[in-house]
């Protein structure tokens, strides 16, 4: 029997990259239409924000040397010359010793340099204000394109939309941009023993739970999703779907049969197509060793373990960064640092994805594996993230400090 070829995390990571050259088409969309999609173009601000001197509370715009040293014992005395409506220009400009009445978000009259908050100062009669309090030079003030300065690079390509990105385009008025197009996944759950959860299942059955994992895996990664249904171990049927799959979309992902089985036809199936190459069948990871990653003609063709966490490890992994290289988008992984609740021998021979949950114990962050077998699904739903244990590891110690990721 044909034993797998592993390749290492970092290895197969490479392969993908160096055969990512599958083009994502770009299209233009309206920005409420662009949550979690990637930005196909550097953009530019082609205006100050705010183009004008803003005062950032409700109070009196005046010179902050003429207030400067001013107290309740003490207070400046300044004339009111007019007041500012919000929306529009001043009416005036003010002089040393004046002030004028500015609303939260007003533009501030040439000549002023401050605000005075409304609570700090007392209205005499209609022309005269009694300040009791100092402010600095541009304090209660937005300046002139400190929010986006004309001409800076706002957003880069590669840039994931999120609901800041929009805000910050909509006060430039930017509201068309190029995103990439949504990467098209067909999905191919394969098994005899694999039945759909909405009909009835007998013994020796178990419900597809892939295709529904791996649908809303793509739909977390801002991908269209296609499901291409349940396939029988049988040759000309897987053939005759995937054909129909590569056809249709821009990645194709199968599951079980990845293995080296009697049944495994996903290799085969695969090898059959005339353009077709498998570079990977084997990674040194758990869970997930049996994958395949090939391509027939540009287009990937994923082979992922029937074990759901398996598959859905290697979905995070391998699929996901393959789409993120298509996309230019460059994800940054971030963690919790926690305290290991107990000793963990890993198996020899692959690096290791551990499930864990988190716990607060005497203000500490506890990390407490969730055992699993990569067969099973629900550990994944009991838990926050995960450890990464390297393959020269033999495991982790109770009290080590370790990285979890969030899944
Ligand atoms: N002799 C060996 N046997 C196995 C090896 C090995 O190296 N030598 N590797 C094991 C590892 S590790 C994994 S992971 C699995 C992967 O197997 P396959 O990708 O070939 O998947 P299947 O055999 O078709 O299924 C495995 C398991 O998962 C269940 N399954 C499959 N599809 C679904 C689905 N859509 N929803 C829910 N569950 C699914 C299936 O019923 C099996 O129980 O191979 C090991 N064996
Ligand atoms: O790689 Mo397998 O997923 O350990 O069972």
């Amino acid at each position: 029997m044909e034993l797998l070829k592993l390749v290492s995390i970092k290895e197969a990571k490479e392969i993908i990259e160096k055969n990512s050259t599958y083009k994502i088409e770009t299209e233009k969309i309206n920005i409420l239409d662009s949550l979690g999609r990637i930005l196909a173009m550097d953009i530019y601000s082609n205006e100050n924000v705010p183009d004008f001197v803003r005062s950032t509370v409700d109070g009196y715009a005046a010179q902050s040397e003429d207030v400067f040293g001013a107290s309740e014992s003490l207070p400046a005395i300044l004339k009111l010359v007019g007041e500012v409506k919000i929306g529009q220009t001043p009416p005036c400009e003010i002089n040393a010793g004046e002030c004028m009445y500015v609303p939260t978000g007003g533009m501030l009259p040439k000549g002023a340099d401050t605000v005075v908050m409304i609570e700090y100062t007392e209205k005499l009669d209609h022309e005269t204000i009694l300040v009791n309090k100092p402010t600095a030079p541009l304090q209660n003030i937005v300046e002139i394109g400190e929010d986006v300065k004309k001409g800076e690079l706002i957003l880069k390509k590669g840039t994931k939309i999120r609901p800041y990105e929009i805000g910050v385009l909509s006060s430039l008025g930017i509201l068309e941009i190029e995103v990439y197009k949504k990467i098209k996944v067909g999905i191919i759950s394969t098994g005899d023993e694999v039945v759909d959860p909405k009909e009835k299942i007998n013994l020796g059955q178990v419900r597809d739970i892939n295709s529904y994992l791996l649908y809303s895996l793509c739909e977390e990664e801002g991908v269209e999703p296609t499901l291409y249904g349940i396939v029988k171990d049988d040759y000309e049927k897987l053939r005759e779907t995937l054909d129909r799959a590569i056809k249709e979309c821009d990645v194709v992902i199968m599951s079980g049969g990845s293995s080296v089985g009697n049944k495994d036809e996903t290799v085969k199936v695969i090898k059959s197509f005339e353009n077709s190459n498998i570079f990977i069948h084997g990674i040194a990871i758990k869970p997930g060793k049996p994958t395949i990653i090939g391509k027939i003609g540009e287009k990937f063709v994923y082979g992922l373990p029937g074990h759901p966490l398996a598959c859905a490890v290697i979905f995070k992994n391998f699929v996901a960064h393959y789409f993120d290289k298509l996309r230019g988008f460059e994800r940054e992984d971030f963690w919790i640092e926690c305290k290991m609740a107990v000793n963990y021998h890993k198996a020899q021979g692959r690096a290791e994805f551990l499930p864990v949950r988190i716990k607060v114990e005497n203000g500490e962050l506890i990390a407490y594996p969730t055992y699993y077998k990569s067969g099973l699904i629900s550990c994944f739903s009991k838990s926050f993230g995960y450890i990464y244990i390297e393959k020269e590891l033999e495991g982790v110690y109770q009290g080590q400090r370790v990285k979890v990721f969030k899944f």
